[in-house]
């Protein structure tokens, strides 16, 4: 990504003194460009299978809990946010994206890319080679930045998240997936300190994110399922807010601002409201703000919806720089080819449990991620009852 500028300062100002306010950069390191070049780009094409002695856990059997619904989680979420928290589903979905999450932080020194699985969790066969760079260890062998343990979420009758556990090490590129209404974005937003679990803990970077919010939040970006975005902002505005509500100053909001409008192929774009984007515009400067503040860590939900080929590639880009320079992702999406191809690791969550998690080559095998995910899913239902569907009106 170039330092430079667009030459389109003009795309910042507003009449609004908001936006031109210059805030201090408060000593934070997040000076460090995402994806800056001194990074290595690890240049894989495919999947990131990480090393084989990792722990995956295939919990097909699992009861589901019932103790933890009624047990308030430890600490309280005194400080954190209560959007979200109610029982509507458009509640549920509520905020999250008007206010970026998390506050600027250096992602760390270059590490830990993925390692090739041994006996029992080999890739199949043809797959294209992974490579990592000498010198960085395993992602198996970094320390744990983000931990959930016993998380559970109800909404009335419905258990959308069933004990929970994940563990998500520093420089991995870790996929969520299931099915529709398996609790992905629950799972997320509970990760994320939106909305509060019925029972267990998550830590960030050892902060509890409900008896320490403001340290496990300033360490995060978050990108919400359903964006809500500051849309009578133009994109340039949207940016630069996002950045200074992280405490950049204007001239580091700016120089950012340009990278990541380049970076995503946004240039033309800065200068129009966000309410005139198309849906993949919109997620693609939601992830720029999302990752303007350099958070250490980044949960995003499917952000690769709606986002045209290309445009994934691109992300997909940034990311592994991101994780190259010791960033961690969290991802949620549909697209098992896109997961395969991206994460070093996945959990497949179903019906609020977690049933397979692990390396990408433990969980998948010498299978496809899709056939797993299909398996564990309980298969592909068969519309045998659908022959009115031949009948064609008219
Ligand atoms: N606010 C809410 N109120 C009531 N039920 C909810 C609410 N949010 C989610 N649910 C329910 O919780 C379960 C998990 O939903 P969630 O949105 O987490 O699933 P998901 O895996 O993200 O689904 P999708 O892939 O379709 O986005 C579903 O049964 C859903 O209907």
């Amino acid at each position: 990504m170039s330092a430079g500028t667009t030459g389109n300062d003009d795309v910042y100002s507003t009449s609004d003194a908001t936006w031109t306010v210059d805030a201090d950069d408060d000593g934070t390191t997040a000076a460090q460009g995402t994806g800056s070049d001194d990074h290595d780009d690890t240049g894989d094409t495919g999947a990131h299978d990480a090393a084989a002695g990792d722990d995956m856990t295939d919990d097909r059997t699992g009861s589901a809990t019932t103790a933890a619904a009624d047990s308030p989680p430890a600490g309280s979420p005194s400080g954190a946010t209560n959007q979200a928290r109610s029982g509507k589903k458009r509640d549920k979905r509520a905020g999250r994206a008007t206010r970026p999450q998390g506050a600027a932080a250096n992602p760390g020194e270059p590490d830990g890319q993925e390692a090739r699985s041994g006996s029992g969790t080999s890739a199949p066969a043809g797959e294209t080679g992974t490579k990592r760079p000498t010198g960085r260890p395993a992602v198996t062998q970094q320390p744990v930045v983000l931990r959930a343990h016993g998380l559970v979420k109800r909404y009335g009758q419905t258990l959308a998240v069933d004990d929970v556990d994940l563990e998500i090490r520093k420089g991995s590129i870790f996929g969520v997936v299931g099915p529709n209404g398996a609790g992905k974005t629950t799972t997320l937003s509970v990760l994320t300190g939106l909305l509060r679990p019925d029972a267990g803990t998550v830590t960030v970077l050892d902060h509890d994110v409900w008896s320490d919010p403001t340290a496990a939040k300033r360490a995060m970006g978050v990108l919400p399922d359903r964006l809500r975005l500051f849309d009578r902002l133009t994109g340039a505005q949207m940016l630069f807010y996002s950045a200074t509500l992280h405490g950049l100053d204007g001239k580091t909001a700016r120089s950012r601002s340009a990278d990541l409008a380049e970076a995503f192929g946004l240039g033309d774009a800065l200068g129009r409201p966000v309410a005139d984007y198309s849906m993949g515009m919109s997620k693609k400067i939601a992830l720029a703000a999302t990752l303007i503040h350099s958070p250490r860590v980044l949960v995003l939900d499917e952000p690769f919806e709606s986002v045209d080929p290309v445009s994934a590639t691109t992300i997909t880009d940034i990311l592994r720089r991101y994780t190259a320079g010791g960033g961690t992702v969290v991802l949620s999406s549909h697209s098992m080819e896109l997961v395969q191809r991206t994460c070093d690791s996945v959990a497949i969550i179903v019906g609020g449990k977690v049933l397979a998690a692990g390396t990408m080559a433990q969980v998948r095998g010498r299978r496809s991620l899709e056939d797993k995910f299909v398996e564990l899913a309980g298969g592909r239902p068969v519309a045998e009852s659908m022959e009115w569907l031949h009948s064609f009106s008219g």
